[in-house]
């Protein structure tokens, strides 16, 4: 009997929650963020609840804000080389930017994750929204969102063949013939396009997953014509049913046109839940963080967000609408563009506005006892909008805690999230097929 489709859900840890103000709150660990043990108990709650995965974010700056924010940013393949040496079964999924790294040394870190978790590295495929990133990186200036995506593509293409360059009976280890790798069974890939020239092969034999789980997060239109064609997983933030599911049937369509299978692809909106016994005390905890939000960050933030500085306007006045541009250079990213959905749907006053963004910058917040949140999760997740959900607990560990200890348990009971592992990797959780390698029976190999 075809088994009930299944919820996946990952764990995206942000040191110390997503709240931005979560660092100032009572419950907070700031104080641990800098020790890998915190990270690896995390990670081993996630996996003793079987989630699919933990999924780090990442950005090559630091928030120019961060006098009033804790925004550190430990690099997260380093950080899940660590947890993977702690853990058996959980996912490992790091954000890594197109615009900022060489695919070469990409497709070595995320291959030697790769084997070194047994076959659980997943790759958050991004290109890099803030423009300050370019000045680490001698660049003029940031390149525009549509180069951004044609170098992502051709980047695509490199690291794919790298991960394949060696065909998966390539590796023969017999010291007795004094073999160890049959050569012609090892491609070199010749890449040369307007981005990138790379020879290859990789230096390391193919990984357990053929490739780390191609995940990612941009919902633009170029975001959504890329993820169609290359993404077996997508973050995505969306603050209503309606929108995620116009998002969902729309990957999905995009998909089949790439004649892939849509159910080869998981759509994961993030999820932010304030989880108390009644939706009043809900209310008051999400209240107790908000009352921590400094505006001179928030204001940062928003600036970063949408272009607009709004420093010197009264926090309790209107929105000023008329002052954004839609068809400038923030016009094209998708967070823009939720943002400008809130304002226009909700006429906030600018605290308002900042007080929505603080929980998780754009992403769903809700709030509710645990069984609110379980319908919820169950109406996105059985009425087109979502394969599952980025779980971003607003605090740590605690704020992690109370979904998987109080909504879990609900979703488990009406059949909607796994038990147990069925196997042990990335893909095995995700239900994602392994891919081929492109020199399956390839004549050519390295010379
Ligand atoms: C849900 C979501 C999460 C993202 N996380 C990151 C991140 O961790 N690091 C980063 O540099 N960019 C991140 N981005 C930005 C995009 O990856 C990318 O930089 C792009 O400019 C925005 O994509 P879009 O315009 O196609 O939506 C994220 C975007 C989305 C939609």
């Amino acid at each position: 009997m075809m088994s009930k489709r299944q919820l996946s859900l990952n764990f995206f840890i942000y040191p110390d929650g997503h709240h931005e103000a979560a660092w100032r709150h009572k419950a907070s660990t700031t104080d641990r963020i800098l020790d890998v043990t915190y990270y690896q108990e995390l990670a081993q709650r996630a996996e003793a609840h079987k989630f699919d995965a933990v999924f780090f974010a990442d950005g090559p700056v630091l928030s120019d804000n961060v006098r009033y924010a804790q925004r550190f940013r430990l690099e997260p393949i380093t950080l899940l080389a660590a947890i993977a040496s702690a853990t058996t079964h959980i996912g490992l999924i790091a954000t890594a930017s197109t615009t900022y790294t060489e695919p070469y040394n990409l497709a070595r870190l995320f291959a030697s994750l790769d084997h070194l978790s047994r076959g659980r590295a997943g790759w958050n495929i991004v290109t890099t929204s803030s423009p300050q990133a370019a000045q680490n990186f001698g660049l003029p200036e940031h390149p525009p969102h549509h180069e951004r995506y044609e170098r992502a593509r051709e980047y695509l293409d490199v690291v794919t063949a790298l991960w394949d360059s060696w065909e998966d009976d390539a590796l023969v280890n017999d010291p007795v013939s004094g073999i160890f790798a049959d050569t012609s069974k090892i491609h070199a890939i010749d890449h040369i396009g307007k981005y990138f020239r790379v020879r290859g092969p990789l230096n390391v034999s193919r990984t357990p997953q053929g490739r780390p789980v191609y995940v990612q997060a941009g919902s633009s239109e170029d975001g959504r014509a890329f993820a169609a064609r290359f993404a077996e997983a997508i973050f995505t933030a969306h603050q209503t049913l309606a929108s995620a599911q116009e998002f969902y049937a729309d990957i999905k369509r995009q998909a089949r046109a790439f004649d892939r299978s849509p159910d080869q692809i998981k759509i994961l909106p993030g999820i932010s839940p304030f989880i108390a016994s009644t939706q009043a005390e809900a209310d008051r905890l999400q209240d107790e963080f908000n009352a921590l939000i400094q505006p001179e960050f928030s204001l940062a933030q928003l600036r970063q967000m949408t272009g607009l500085d709004l420093a010197g306007f009264d926090l309790d006045g209107p929105f000023p609408r008329h002052l954004i541009d839609t068809d400038g250079a923030h016009g094209v990213a998708s967070r823009f563009k939720l943002i400008v959905d809130i304002i226009d749907r909700e006429k906030p006053t600018i605290r308002q506005l900042v007080q929505r963004l603080a929980g998780a910058r754009g992403h769903w917040v809700i709030a509710g006892p645990p069984e609110k949140i379980a319908d919820n999760i169950q109406t996105w997740f059985e009425n087109g909008a979502a394969d599952g959900f980025n779980v971003m607990p607003p605090w740590l560990p605690g704020g992690f805690d109370l979904f998987a200890e109080q909504v879990v348990p609900i979703l488990r009971k009406r059949g909607l999230f796994r038990r147990d592992y069925a196997g042990s990797s990335l893909r095995d959780h995700y239900g994602l097929s392994r891919p081929a390698s492109l020199f399956s029976g390839a004549v050519r190999a390295i010379a």
